[in-house]
Formats: structure tokens, C-alpha cells, sequence
């Protein structure tokens, strides 16, 4: 029986693989990221000459220490290739819920920014639909009491996350979450545009049309969704 952490190693080192010599990066968060970054790690100490902007304080941290070379949006507005985890994949959209590690908006900024997103997941991250969980929506800290009651009334049962000592939880841009349940999502674009229409939303955990491909390990073997073609 192969562990989900093994599955994630596979997932992440198979995105590795695709990293070219001079490519600047988008280094994601969440422990299948961190994967990912532990095997680049590795190709950086062998030779390969890559950057990357991480899409949070704790990523930029471990690149620091495994001695992966930082970029930064000053000197790339465009990246070549972002890898990423994701908590939910619907195979055939590639639409994703992300941020339940809580940097869905700088993760947001990178994957856009990137020319190509490689999302890394295990397969348990696979759903039907999207919704299976709650949708990580990033809100300004400034009257986000007012916020999550706009929320509250448009439906999507939010929850403010907490930190461990009960206080809000504080996001790297000093944002705090709620975690919204609208119930079925069955037009993910639609409850995006519906949940950013909210003053003091600052972004929402839906990514719709960012992913290039998705990764997925699974105890059979690592599948590749979407499509060989990088976008143009
Ligand atoms: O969006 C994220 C963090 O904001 C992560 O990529 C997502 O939560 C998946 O994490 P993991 O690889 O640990 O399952």
C-alpha cells in the first residue's frame, strides 16, 4: 500500500522532470509544492540554473534553505512554468479549488502570471464536481466583520478560519479567510464573479482556466490531464 505522501513525491517529481535549464518558475505552497521543491533541489545542486517566485513567506523560506535561487515579479512579470498543488481537481475542466493552505491569492497572481501552471495532486484531490469542501475566499482584514455578513447573506455559509491560539488567521498579504459552502456548485464561473462582486473580497480559491495540466499520482501510475500543448 503506497502512502498519499509517497503519491504527492511522485506527483511532484514527475512535474520536476519538465523544469528546462534557465527557466524562472512559480514555486507553489502546500506540501505537495514542497515536494516539488525538494526534488528541484536536488537538479539546482546538480546544475540546473532556475529561479522562482514563491506564492508564499514559508515557500520563499525552504527555497532559502534547500538553496533553490529566488525571482521576483521587479525583475519577471512573466514566468515560464508555475507547479503548484490544488485541494480539488475536476479531470475534465481543470478547474481547481485552492488555498485551504491559505495563499490562494499570491498562488493566484503566480499561476496567472505563468505561462504554463503545473498542478501536482494525488489522486484523492480528484472530484466529480468542485464543491466536494469549502471555497478558501480571501477577504480584506479591515471590516471583514462586514464582509463575512455580505457573505452571509449571499449564501455561501462562510466560516472565518482561525489560526491554533484562536485569533483570525492572518494571510501573507495580512488578509484573513473565510471559508464559503455556497452547496452544488454547478457554474463555478458564475459563483466566482457572485463571490468577487463582494466588497472586500479580495479573491476567491476558485482557479478557472489557469491549469495547463495536472499530475496525478495514484497507486497504479502518474497520469498527465489536459492537454500536451502548451498554451500560446
Ligand atoms: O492551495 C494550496 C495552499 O494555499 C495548496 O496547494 C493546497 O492546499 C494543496 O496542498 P497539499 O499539497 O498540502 O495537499
Amino acid at each position: 500500500m503506497i502512502g498519499q505522501d509517497a503519491l504527492k513525491r511522485r506527483a511532484a517529481e514527475a512535474a520536476v522532470a519538465e523544469v528546462e535549464d534557465g527557466m524562472v518558475l512559480g514555486l507553489g505552497s502546500g506540501s505537495t509544492a514542497e515536494l516539488a521543491l525538494h526534488a528541484l533541489a536536488v537538479r539546482v545542486a546538480a546544475g540546473l540554473r532556475v529561479s522562482g517566485v514563491p506564492t508564499s513567506a514559508r515557500t520563499a523560506g525552504l527555497a532559502r534553505q534547500l538553496g533553490v535561487p529566488l525571482a521576483d515579479f521587479a525583475a519577471h512579470t512573466r514566468l515560464d512554468l508555475a507547479i503548484d498543488g490544488a485541494d480539488e481537481v475536476e479531470p475534465v475542466s481543470l478547474a481547481l479549488i485552492k488555498g485551504r493552505g491559505g495563499a490562494l491569492l499570491r498562488e493566484k497572481i503566480v499561476a496567472a502570471a505563468s505561462r504554463r501552471m503545473l498542478v501536482v495532486v494525488d489522486e484523492s484531490k480528484l472530484v466529480h464536481r468542485l464543491g466536494r469542501g469549502a471555497i478558501p475566499v480571501e477577504i480584506v482584514a479591515f471590516g471583514w466583520q462586514a464582509t463575512f455578513a455580505r457573505l452571509e447573506a449571499a449564501g455561501m455559509h462562510p466560516v472565518l478560519r482561525r489560526a491554533t491560539d484562536g485569533a483570525p488567521f492572518l494571510t501573507d498579504g495580512g488578509n484573513h479567510i473565510a471559508d464559503c459552502s455556497p452547496g452544488q456548485i454547478d457554474d463555478a464561473a458564475a459563483l466566482d464573479r457572485r463571490l468577487r462582486d463582494v466588497i472586500g473580497v479580495v479573491e476567491t480559491g476558485l482557479f478557472l482556466g489557469l491549469a495547463w495540466r495536472v499530475i496525478v499520482a495514484s497507486a497504479k501510475d502518474v497520469g498527465w490531464l489536459g492537454p500536451e500543448q502548451p498554451p500560446t
